[in-house]
């Protein structure tokens, strides 16, 4: 799939990066690929991550004979004891003077004695490594004194082992030995210990320690702060590394650069700048910085920080999920709690970063739809989105420009309700019968039709069907927004929205109780879906508490 969708294209300016060959819809799943090289944090397995302290089943094996390394089992360490000494590792961490010289870049230089150690004769050499100015300037966090100590080590580590006797490696000299560690700064991504996968079923939140990993082809892919597609892992147990998967989360037209953002999306312009020049070495000229930099909007900055903060999680958790494959609708659902959370909460909606989330909730949507094709049912939640997108978009056709879209726009961008427009036609071309039913039960207020639709519920519910369940559940809660939403005579301000969402909040509430008894409650909308009721009551459950410390 990979080689087939995209190329690798030179760069003007040096180096290359990879262009999609034909249009990638968006929710594709464009490649899983194994770790080329990893290095967990401490206190945790040195193959596959796992934390010593949460696993369960099996002893811990330490080194033999650096006694530093510890795998969570027998079976991890064979696999991994051959590279852990064959790179020089274990000669490293046995010696108290380099583990103290270069402390802050061990595991940076572990990654890169595991890195050379993978790239014997492979295209890995390659890899860009903006050496002359991370050995000149340093990263954020490290010297350039600092590098040529931990280099030096490298070099020493290398240059102990007895290397002619493995055939397939070449001794390394003192530039390869900064070069590696270079590269290791340039392309490793940083797996976080909290998006592993399935979190409540697998022993929570943690399991996994953080790690810094090298893939072949994520390190193909430039930046942009407005990525078109994401990124995930995927820990196993026994294999060294976690796998990643890239996914589309906009469609891509042939020839367009296929980016993943190197920093966190929801920063402000002047840091995400400042960052990607600090360590990566250049300046960002992408379409949304430039936008940003020309508008700069007034107070953005500080006066949003603590909205962003907690907020950053709940995207963050929004956007992992894409990935969960059997969980899709209810990244939907979380992407959109976020987003509701938001401006339910009175955020600050003229910041950019609210089109940075609604273009999630509609990638969320996209990726929804897409597993929809193959047999899921569409969440309630998936249409709450809808609800909310088709409100803005009233608002917008009727000429009423609401605040959302007019600051958009003084800031040059296109409109919340322009995201919240595509993800919704993207919805109702997969969906049409589905979505023709949820309409025709929304635009009525009729008591009687609520009525009726209370009892198809209960109905439902007692067939125990969950996709009618479901169904009728958002039906109602849709007549609950409509009828708030239209009561107003005025703009759809944030007080009407969360007006709306109180009362469908309620009023979902009362009917799950009514039909489960005491104790279920919509706590996230995608409490609705069967199959991931217990998988991302954990992730929701940060999401509430991200949004309640704004
Ligand atoms: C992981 S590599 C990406 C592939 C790289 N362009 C290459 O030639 O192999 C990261 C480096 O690519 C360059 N790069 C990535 N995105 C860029 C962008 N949007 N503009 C300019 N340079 C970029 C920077 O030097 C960065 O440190």
């Amino acid at each position: 799939m990979w080689a087939s969708c995209s190329r690798r294209e030179a760069s003007p300016a040096g180096g290359s990066f990879r262009v999609a060959t034909q249009l990638l819809p968006a929710g594709w799943l464009l490649l899983k690929e194994d770790a080329v090289a990893c290095a967990s944090g401490p206190g945790s397995c040195r193959n596959c991550c796992i934390l010593l302290q949460v696993q369960d089943t099996d002893s811990p094996a330490a080194c033999n004979r650096c006694r530093m390394v510890l795998w969570c089992s027998d079976i991890c360490k064979k696999s991994d004891f051959l590279r852990h000494m064959q790179c020089g590792e274990c000669w490293l961490m046995l010696q108290s003077e380099a583990r103290a010289e270069i402390q802050d870049l061990l595991q940076e230089a572990c990654l890169a004695l595991r890195l050379w150690h993978a790239s014997a004769g492979s295209t890995t050499r390659s890899l860009c490594s903006n050496e002359a100015l991370l050995m000149s300037q340093g990263a954020p966090g490290i010297l350039p004194e600092q590098l040529q100590v931990a280099a030096k080590w490298m070099q020493a580590s290398i240059g102990h082992l007895d290397v002619p006797s493995w055939d397939h490696l070449q001794p390394a000299s003192a530039p390869d030995a900064a070069m590696y560690l270079c590269q290791v700064i340039t392309n490793s991504l940083e797996v976080m210990p909290w998006i592993a996968p399935a979190p409540a079923l697998e022993g929570g939140r943690g399991r996994f320690s953080s790690a810094a990993v090298i893939y072949r082809h994520a390190s193909e892919l430039n930046h942009s702060c407005s990525p078109n597609v994401i990124y995930n892992f995927k820990h196993r147990k026994g294999q060294n590394g976690p796998q990643m998967a890239l996914r589309s989360i906009k469609p891509v037209a042939a020839g367009e650069p296929l980016t993943i953002s190197y920093v966190n999306v929801l920063a402000p312009v002047s840091e995400r700048q400042g960052s990607l020049c600090a360590r990566h070495k250049f300046n960002c000229t992408c379409e949304r910085c430039c936008k940003e930099l020309a508008a700069q909007p007034s107070g953005s900055g500080s006066a949003c920080q603590s909205w962003l903060g907690g907020l950053q999680d709940g995207i963050h958790a929004a956007s992992m999920l894409l990935f969960e494959e059997d969980d899709a609708a209810g990244a939907h659902a979380q992407a959109l709690q976020t987003w509701c959370a938001a401006v339910a909460k009175g955020c600050p909606e003229t910041h950019p970063m609210m089109l940075e989330l609604s273009g999630v909730a509609r990638s969320a949507a996209c990726v929804c739809a897409m597993h929809q094709k193959e047999g899921h049912h569409i969440s309630a939640a998936a249409w709450w989105a809808m609800r909310l997108s088709q409100g803005l978009q009233l608002k917008h056709d009727q000429g009423q420009q609401s605040h959302f879209d007019s600051s958009a726009h003084a800031h040059g961008m296109s409109s919340p309700a322009q995201h919240c427009r595509d993800a919704s036609e993207f919805l109702q071309q997969l969906s049409e019968p589905h979505l023709a039913a949820i309409q025709q039960c929304s635009s009525s207020r009729n008591p009687e039709q609520q009525q009726r639709q209370q009892q198809q519920f209960i109905h439902n519910q007692q067939n125990e069907s969950w996709d009618k369940v479901a169904s009728a559940t958002a039906s109602l809660s849709e007549v609950a927004a409509c009828q708030a939403g239209c009561s107003s005579d005025n703009e759809l301000t944030p007080a009407v929205l969360s007006q709306a969402i109180a009362m469908c909040m309620a009023k979902a509430n009362r009917l799950l109780q009514a039909a489960y008894g005491p104790g279920h409650e919509v706590l996230e909308m995608a409490s609705f879906l069967p199959y991931q009721v217990h998988a991302s009551q954990e992730l929701a459950m940060q999401i509430c508490q991200a949004a309640s410390i704004i």
